[in-house]
């Protein structure tokens, strides 16, 4: 060790949401804490995905509900500015004080600047200044770079400069026309969004024959019907072959594989993430230095010898969700707490037992969607003796009672030997705060004669619980 060495028993390179949730049970744990952030402590989520699309989404969410209900009425469109404010807001105006100051609490060392691995237990770090800061880890070095947006290989298309969703959470002036190339979470909860916010021709160009793809079709039916309503022009089987804009910041032409030419005043881009691990020393340490970072059940890499490197959040690739991404990090923290400390490290917390490709999730568009576990597609094809129960949402007094022409649908997922629920999948305006329920019954595997006796109060939507386990046959 050099004098010049900052020492620390972990340091975590990234202060996302994942990364400050790792450095927070590890500083729990009794450890010392170094947090190395590039940007903004709080990540992509908190300034540029999560928070802001929801201050965005919500309003626009609020006004179709209001639409929904006689005897009310908006007082007139929604008021843009007023939206884009209360976003500053919620993004603390792009300054990450208050989170700084939450890492500072834990207690956690923030260090500002570029984390880089070099070799075993060290980071370098080029910091804001132009100077280098080397750190050593006693114990633990913990990956928590995310993911960056990936711009898929259309001639034209960088050269466009493109949006992603950090200029489109953090939009100033809604382009009036509007392109967007994508048809998973980001593009549809993005286009909905700016569209009711003034992007009064939007287009989107989805490369399959649904939205969502992930998810059981009758999400993306659902919600295409809703965008449609809106006015947005949605293109399926449709891809942009080649993108034109010859002055930076001017229109934007964009042509279809059809033939067909879009003209616009912006482009978002919505295809996917690249996990971010370009030049952050994976090969000073034994790794590739590409692809997500594969990690065992306590989030250690595999593949590192010694077992000091930890990575959680989106650049380990297993879900790209941040409360997946926290939970990897809880796990994480205490793990290595544990380690350190020569204690047991294998109590039940202290691993990720959640399939990954059964994670919650919501999608927060009108109508919200959200599901947990297999869709039926996957639960078939992994060879589980199948059934389905579908409901129409709208036949549930609570639900009626949300809206006039309350439209939703939900669907179960049973495994038939087990008598459990392999997959839950719901979509409706006010659905979200069901998907908690949903959660514990997959995740407990709580058999459906159990679930029977978990009485939903009336008049609620969570009547559909009844409904589905009548249908089913109880
Ligand atoms: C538009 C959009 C909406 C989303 N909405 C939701 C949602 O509603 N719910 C949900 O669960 N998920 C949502 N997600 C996904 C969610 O944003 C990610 O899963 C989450 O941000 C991952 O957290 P993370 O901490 O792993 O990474 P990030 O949030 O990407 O944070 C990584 C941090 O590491 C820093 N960093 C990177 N490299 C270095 C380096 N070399 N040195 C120092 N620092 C570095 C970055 O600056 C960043 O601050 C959304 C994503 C998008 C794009
Ligand atoms: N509410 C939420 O939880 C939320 C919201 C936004 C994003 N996210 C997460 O962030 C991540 C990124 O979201 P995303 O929507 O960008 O990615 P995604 O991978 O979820 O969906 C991308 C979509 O783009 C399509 N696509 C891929 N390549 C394409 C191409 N070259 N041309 C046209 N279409 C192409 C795919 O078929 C897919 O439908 C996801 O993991 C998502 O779950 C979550």
């Amino acid at each position: 060790m050099g004098d010049e060495d900052d020492v620390f028993d972990v340091i975590v390179m990234g202060a996302g949401p994942v990364g400050l949730t790792a450095a927070r049970r590890a500083a729990r744990g009794g450890l010392s804490v170094a947090l190395v952030e590039e940007r903004l402590a709080g990540g992509e989520c908190q300034f540029y995905a999560c928070v802001p699309s929801k201050a965005l989404l919500r309003p626009v969410e609020l006004a179709a509900e209001v639409s929904r209900m006689p005897g009310l009425e908006l007082r007139g469109p929604i008021d843009t500015a007023a939206v884009l404010a209360r976003r500053d807001e919620t993004v603390f105006d792009f300054d990450d004080a208050v989170l700084v100051r939450l890492a500072e609490n834990y207690p956690a060392t923030l260090i500002r600047g570029r984390a880089r691995l070099a070799g075993p237990l060290r980071v370098e770090t080029a910091t804001r200044d132009g100077g280098r800061r080397s750190l050593r880890a006693r114990h633990a070095v913990v990956v928590a770079t995310g993911s960056d947006p990936a711009v898929p290989d259309v001639p034209g298309l960088r050269e466009a400069r493109p949006w992603s969703n950090r200029e489109a959470t953090s939009v100033r002036q809604v382009p009036e026309r509007l392109v967007v190339i994508g048809g998973g979470p980001v593009a549809c909860e993005m286009s909905q969004a700016l569209h009711a916010l003034g992007a009064r021709e939007t287009t989107m160009l989805v490369h399959g024959d649904r939205l969502l793809s992930r998810m059981e079709p009758f999400t993306g039916e659902l919600l295409a019907d809703s965008l449609r309503k809106s006015g947005i022009d949605l293109r399926f089987r449709r891809l942009a072959q080649r993108v034109e804009r010859p002055e930076p910041g001017g229109p934007v032409t964009v042509h279809t594989d059809d033939g067909q030419r879009i003209e616009a005043d912006e482009i978002l881009v919505g295809i996917g993430r690249d996990v971010a691990v370009r030049d952050i020393g994976l090969e000073t340490v034994g790794l590739q230095p590409h692809g997500p970072i594969k990690v065992d059940r306590s989030m250690r890499a595999t593949g590192v010898p010694g077992g000091w490197l930890y990575a959680v959040g989106d650049v380990n690739g297993r879900s790209l969700l941040t409360h997946m991404g926290k939970y990897q990090a809880r796990v994480c923290g205490d793990v290595i707490a544990a380690r350190a400390k020569g204690l047991p490290d294998n109590r039940p917390s202290m691993r990720d037992i959640v399939d990954p490709a059964s994670s919650p999730q919501i999608i927060f568009t009108d109508p919200q969607i959200w599901m947990v576990g297999c869709t039926e597609a996957r639960a078939r094809a992994e060879g589980y003796p199948v059934r389905v129960v579908e409901y129409d949402l709208g036949a549930i007094e609570g639900a009626y009672l949300q809206a006039e022409g309350y439209t939703g649908r939900a669907k179960i997922v049973v495994d038939e030997e087990r008598r459990v629920l392999l997959g839950v999948t719901f979509a409706g305006p006010a659905v979200v705060d069901h998907l908690q329920t949903a959660t514990l019954a997959v995740t407990a595997q709580v058999p459906l004669d159990q679930l029977w006796h978990v009485v939903p109060a009336f008049p609620t939507v969570s009547e559909i619980w009844v409904a589905l386990l009548e249908e089913y046959g109880l």
